[in-house]
């Protein structure tokens, strides 16, 4: 997988924004978000036909920016929606049996917050992991400790040449130094859909994300 892919991964569901959740993710997508998961989970999320609703519409406005459409956790709902990939935690279906009835292209994405899990991903063949939760976050209900920019670079020099996309609490002033810590990418769910500006503040965090790239 290009780990430029994970510049700025920009995840959201229906109850992370008060707005309609399709403005909110063209307005990222013309801002210039390298790549978007569907997270339909917590307080309020929709369920069935009008999550599968949502998840294809949201996958065909991806398809016209040319961003790759990613489903968290449900694989049956990503198979339904016909989704570019998957991702998966920890006490989610194992990443070897998800493989076994999933496309052969699919992005496959792995939630790692140590070097232990962070091994096995790549053993598993991930192309790439989601590491964190890197500071503090209230999205995320059940959000294990903070890592900090260490566990960051301690799983950096365990995965070799994984792509590695930091999650959790991240905001436009943390891009830079997660990204000296080994980060190929940010991933961000309120930084970006409680913004203001929510086009503003995704190019924001491309420039940031992309400049940091170049710098190191
Ligand atoms: C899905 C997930 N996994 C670890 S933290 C988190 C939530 C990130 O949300 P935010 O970017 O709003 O802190
Ligand atoms: C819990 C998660 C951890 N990381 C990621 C990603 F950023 F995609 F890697 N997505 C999740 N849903
Ligand atoms: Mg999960």
């Amino acid at each position: 997988m290009d780990k430029e892919l994970l510049r700025v991964y920009f995840i959201m569901g229906s109850n992370n924004t008060t707005r309609d959740p399709l403005t909110v993710l063209e307005e990222a997508l013309q801002g210039g978000i390298t790549l978007f998961q569907f997270r339909e989970k917590g307080k309020n999320a929709l369920k069935g036909k009008a999550k599968l609703d949502l998840a294809i519409k949201m996958k065909r406005l991806c398809h016209a920016y040319n961003i790759p459409f990613i489903v968290n956790d449900e694989v049956d709902l990503a198979l339904e929606a016909k989704a570019d990939g998957i991702h998966i935690g920890q006490d989610d279906e194992p990443l070897i049996h998800v493989k076994k009835r999933c496309p052969e292209n699919w992005i496959y994405g792995v939630s790692a917050t140590n070097e232990l899990e962070a091994r096995h991903a790549v053993q598993d063949g991930a192309d790439y992991i989601g590491v964190g939760p890197v500071y503090g976050t209230n999205t995320k209900e059940d959000a294990k400790q903070p890592i900090g920019l260490k566990g960051i670079a301690e799983i950096r020099s365990i995965a070799g040449e994984l792509p590695i996309v930091a999650i959790g609490g991240i905001k436009l002033g943390h891009v830079f130094n997660i990204r000296k810590a080994g980060a190929d990418g940010v991933s961000v769910i309120s930084g970006i859909s409680h913004a203001e500006k929510v086009r503003q503040t995704a190019e924001l965090f491309c420039n940031y994300s992309h400049f940091t790239a170049s710098y190191s």
